[in-house]
Parts: structure tokens; C-alpha cells; sequence
């Protein structure tokens, strides 16, 4: 076709309009048309309000397209600036270095850091270091030099580095307070002289630990969401189960920590008060000392030494134990066992100096041994755990981590998102004490000893803490979620911990936008559309084509 010319001239961008014209084309209407692209100084036959309509639909059309352009490239998040944290977790069996980061640009919002990285130190937890305190700093080197390579030099200065130690620390304290002193000082003197920003070196409270983990757990699973609108009240219409409890099992404490319903706390102590995101938490929280596994092992065996001091056995120095597999054979060193506050009330002048445990594989033995930690004979509150210690009822799901997960997980009894139920549980666990332990040992044989040994004690261990101790049932055992990760970040107090120090955590709900990036974009885009619509259909409606007017189409 040849290039129309004359003072109207045809613009290609009219064409989408022309061809819905053509539906249908009579002669006159191709008349008309052709009529379009006379040369100049003949009058076209398009009525003047037509070409207005047309040049006002064409522009309201391509302010619209710069409308959406500019909100989506405008209101474009703008490049991720990231935060690094780093935290030790100094526990009794071994330190952990981990490092966080996060968008600075949503610092309080909720869900935003994550794990980026988990280093083991080599070697014992820092209390194993009492006898050569000067040593538990330089232990940290490795794990400090892996963090300087995740997280960019430029940012080393600026990132807090806090360790915070727990119940072995705890119990060093307890047993020589100033080889206590030393360690946190030496630990305080490597992280001193990082390239960090060292915040601190301290032994967190019992309290405090149980604290972090629920709100570690809680905050990875989004239970603090900000939420809005009909939300919000969807939430607010919620039980009081929104958040999850948590369960810790150390090697040397224990932790639980929930949302208690009963409004006045019969046990101050144990009740903790949060305010996190404009909502306010009433926490129930209490930590055994001596009841982490390893320690809960210890408190056994002395007791099962001092029950047997008067039989023949322990006069050849040997203690049969069926908490081990048959077959299994430990060496323990007597007067070191007796230092421990664990074990010290339970001391006995015993004719030898080693003690051989000979593992006999029997779970119910094991069992009801095991029960007699528990002391349920006396509670001063409504209801009690055991030792006397308050324990509101049990309330909504549990998130239970550390060795709860390493040893649940280990027997395979971590099905998730369907819990397994407590007999099968049980079973499992009896089936798996009475295997002798050669069969174990071949089976496992990836699996460090030390680690494999104590799976089935640690195993009945957790079954007569929850039920025994806890009193959970097979009724609500299954609300029990044993979890090793959320997401990419460990379940464990640390990330709580730095949360609360670096306040990203806010108190009340913090004032943002009343829309979403993408909420916005997409009322930007339907509002463009209705626009863009009611347009051609007014256009429509002015000139009516004849395909329309004849109830053709
Ligand atoms: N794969 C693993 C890893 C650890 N463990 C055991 O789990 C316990 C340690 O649990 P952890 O939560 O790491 O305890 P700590 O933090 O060291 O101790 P605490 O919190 O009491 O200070 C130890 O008995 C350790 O032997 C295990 O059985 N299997
Ligand atoms: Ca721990």
C-alpha cells in the first residue's frame, strides 16, 4: 500500500482501532475508509469529535503504560544491603559459631534472618577447659577465621560477635567460680582481638535460655507476623496456641518454655512478660539444672552406685546398667564423677578409683530406673513437673530441638508433618535397647561411639522426661514436633538472643505501608485496566460500529 499522504495524515498507531472497525466491511464503509487517505485538500469525512475521542483514547492509553512503568520501576526495592551478626553458643558439650544476616532495610520485620552459616568448634564445650582456662579462647580461632571468610572484610567492623555460655558454664561456676572467671575472659580476649565487633562473653541465665528458644522457634515459624486488615482479625479470633512451646534437651539442662493460660502465675519466677509486635506474651518458662543428658546420665549412675554400694558387684568395680546395650563396657574415673554439683550430694568413699558399667539392654529396667530422677513426691502449686517446680497444664503445639531432635532423629521417630504416635515411639525405642551392642557398632559404625553408646538411655531418657516428667500423653504427645531446622536456621536460643541485643525485635507493630510492593503493583495494573476500558467503551459507544448496530456480532 502506498504511504498515505495529504494534511491527514495516517498514523499506524490509529490502526488497532480501524481494524475493529472492520469486522464488517460494506463497500460504503471501505469507502469511508479509503476516504481516510485522500491527499491533502480533500476534507476526510471522520467527524472532528471522532478524531478528538481517537487522540484522547491514544494518549489516555500510553499514560496509562507510563503510569504502571514508573510505579513498578519507581517503587523497584532497591539492592539488598546485608547485615552479618555472629553468635557462640558456648554449651556444655561443645561451642557452636553462627552467623546471621539480614536486609538492613527490613530490620523489623518479621522472618528476615536467617542462618548463613554454622561452624563446630573443635574440641570440649569452654567448661571443659577448667583445668587449662587459657586455652578455651584460642579453641574459638577456627570457627572466627571461617566467619571473616563468609562475611564481605569491609563489614567485619561492624558485625556484634556475642557468646553466650550455658549450663556448663553454669555448673563450673557452681564448682570453681574463678576458673569460671578465666574462661568467659580468655573466650573474651580472642573475640576482643577478631576483626568483629565483640559484644560481649557471658553465661545467659537458665531463664533466658528458655526465653530465646521460644522466641527463636517462634519467630522462624512466623507466628510474630504483623498481620492487617481482615487479618487481623481472623488472628485475634485464634486460640492462644498461635505460638508453639519449646523444648530443649542440652547435655547439661533442660528447658520448657510455652504460652500459659493460667492469667496469675502461682510461681513468679517461672513467668516471663514479652510485649513483641504490639501483642503481648504471658510465658511460662523454667530450666533444670543436672537434666540435660549428659548430666541426667551422671545424677543415674550415682545413684545406681549408691544403691549399690552394700552388693557384691561394686566391690569388683563393675556396675551392671541397663540403659546400655549388652555386651557395651564404659570406664569411669570415681573421683572426678564426685566433683560434679550433679553428683555431689550422692558422694560415697568407694575401694576403687575406676568403675566398670557393663550394659545389660533392658528397657524396662532402664525405664523405671530412669523414672527416680523425677521426683513427683511433693509439689507446694496446683500442679508441678517434678522437684517441687511449678508446671502450668501443658498448652498447644511443642517445636523440640537439640538432642531432642539429634537423638529422635537418630532412632527415626521424627516423621513429620504426621507425629508418630507415643506406642510406636516407645516400641521403637524398646526394640532398639535390646539389640547387643556389636550389632549396633556394625550397623552404625559411621556413628561416634560416645554418640551411639548413649542413644538408647538418651532415648528412654526423653520418653520419662515428657511423660514422666512433663506429664505429656498419648493423647497429646503427637502435638510434640521434634525439629533440628527451620528453614536454614538451627532451632536453638542464639538466634533469639541476637535478635533481642540488636533490638530487632520492636515491642509494638512498627508503621508501614498499608499495601505490599506487589499488592500495589496489581491495584496500579486493575486500575489502569478499568481505566483503559471504560475508555474504549465510551469510544464505543460514540461510534458504534456496524457489526454492533446490526447485532452481528
Ligand atoms: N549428633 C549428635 C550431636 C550431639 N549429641 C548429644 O547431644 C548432647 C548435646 O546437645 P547440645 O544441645 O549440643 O548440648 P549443649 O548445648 O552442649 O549443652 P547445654 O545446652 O546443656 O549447655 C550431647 O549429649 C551430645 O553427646 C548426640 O547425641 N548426637
Ligand atoms: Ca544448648
Amino acid at each position: 500500500m502506498d504511504e498515505p499522504k495529504g494534511s491527514f495524515v495516517y498514523t499506524p498507531k490509529l490502526k488497532p482501532s480501524l481494524a475493529f472497525e472492520l469486522c464488517v466491511l460494506t463497500g460504503k464503509e471501505l469507502d469511508k475508509i479509503h476516504s481516510y487517505f485522500l491527499p491533502s485538500g480533500t476534507k476526510p469525512k471522520m467527524s472532528s469529535t471522532r478524531t478528538i475521542l481517537l487522540i484522547l483514547g491514544f494518549l489516555s492509553t500510553l499514560a496509562v503504560i507510563a503510569l504502571i512503568a514508573v510505579a513498578v520501576t519507581q517503587n523497584q526495592p532497591l539492592p539488598k544491603n546485608i547485615k552479618y551478626g555472629i553468635v557462640l553458643d558456648a554449651g556444655s558439650s561443645h561451642t557452636n559459631l553462627y552467623v546471621y544476616e539480614w536486609p538492613a532495610e527490613k530490620e523489623n520485620d518479621t522472618g528476615v534472618v536467617k542462618q548463613v552459616e554454622v561452624c563446630k568448634v573443635e574440641g570440649p564445650g569452654i567448661s571443659g577447659y577448667s583445668h587449662a582456662t587459657e586455652k578455651a579462647g584460642p579453641s574459638l580461632e577456627q570457627c572466627l577465621q571461617q566467619a571473616k571468610e563468609v562475611i564481605p572484610s569491609v563489614q567485619h567492623k561492624e558485625t556484634p560477635v556475642y557468646l553466650g555460655a550455658t549450663a556448663g558454664m553454669r555448673l563450673l561456676r557452681l564448682q570453681n567460680e574463678s576458673a569460671a572467671d578465666k574462661v568467659l575472659s580468655s573466650v573474651g580476649n580472642t573475640l576482643r582481638s577478631s576483626p568483629f565487633n565483640f559484644q560481649g562473653a557471658r553465661i545467659i541465665t537458665g531463664q533466658e535460655e528458655g526465653a530465646y528458644g521460644w522466641i527463636t522457634i517462634n519467630y522462624l515459624l512466623g507466628n510474630f507476623k504483623q498481620v492487617s486488615g481482615w487479618k487481623k482479625l481472623l488472628h485475634s479470633l485464634k486460640s492462644l496456641s498461635e505460638t508453639s512451646g519449646a523444648l530443649d534437651l542440652g547435655g547439661a539442662s533442660t528447658q520448657i518454655t510455652f504460652v500459659s493460660k493460667d492469667p496469675p502465675s502461682e510461681s513468679p519466677e517461672n513467668q516471663l512478660y514479652f510485649r513483641l509486635y504490639g501483642k503481648d506474651y504471658q510465658v511460662y518458662t523454667h530450666s533444670f539444672l543436672c537434666y540435660g543428658k549428659d548430666q541426667a546420665l551422671q545424677q543415674k549412675l550415682a545413684r545406681d552406685l549408691q544403691a549399690s554400694t552394700s552388693t557384691p558387684t561394686v566391690e569388683d568395680s563393675s556396675l551392671p546398667d541397663p540403659c546400655f546395650h549388652k555386651g557395651y563396657e564404659r570406664s569411669i574415673n570415681i573421683s572426678d564423677f564426685f566433683k560434679n554439683p550433679c553428683t555431689s550430694d550422692k558422694k560415697k568413699q568407694l575401694p576403687f578409683s575406676q568403675l566398670s558399667i557393663k550394659g545389660e539392654g533392658d528397657y524396662q529396667k532402664c525405664r523405671e530406673n530412669i523414672q527416680n530422677l523425677f521426683d513427683k513426691s511433693n509439689c507446694p502449686y496446683s500442679s508441678c513437673s517434678f522437684n517441687g517446680i511449678y508446671l502450668p497444664p501443658l498448652q498447644g503445639d511443642f517445636g523440640a530441638f537439640s538432642a531432642f531432635y539429634f537423638v529422635m532423629n537418630f532412632l527415626n521417630l521424627t516423621s513429620e508433618p504426621n507425629p508418630l504416635a507415643l506406642n510406636k515411639v516407645t516400641s521403637t525405642i524398646e526394640s532398639f535397647c535390646g539389640r547387643p551392642w556389636q550389632e549396633v557398632k556394625t550397623a552404625y559404625h559411621h556413628i561416634k561411639e560416645k554418640y551411639l553408646s548413649e542413644y538408647c538411655f538418651s532415648g528412654v531418657y526423653i520418653l520419662s522426661l515428657l511423660e514422666n516428667g512433663y506429664e505429656f500423653t498419648e493423647n497429646n504427645w503427637q502435638l510434640i514436633h521434634f525439629l533440628g531446622k527451620i528453614g536454614s536456621s538451627d532451632a536453638g536460643w542464639t538466634l533469639g538472643y541476637m535478635l533481642n541485643l540488636t533490638n530487632m525485635i520492636p515491642a509494638e507493630e512498627p508503621a508501614g505501608p498499608p499495601l505490599s510492593y506487589g499488592s500495589y503493583v496489581g491495584l496500579m495494573v486493575l486500575c489502569s485496566l478499568v481505566l483503559v476500558s471504560v475508555l474504549l467503551f465510551a469510544w464505543l459507544l460514540l461510534h458504534k460500529p456496524k457489526c454492533l448496530q446490526k447485532g452481528i456480532v
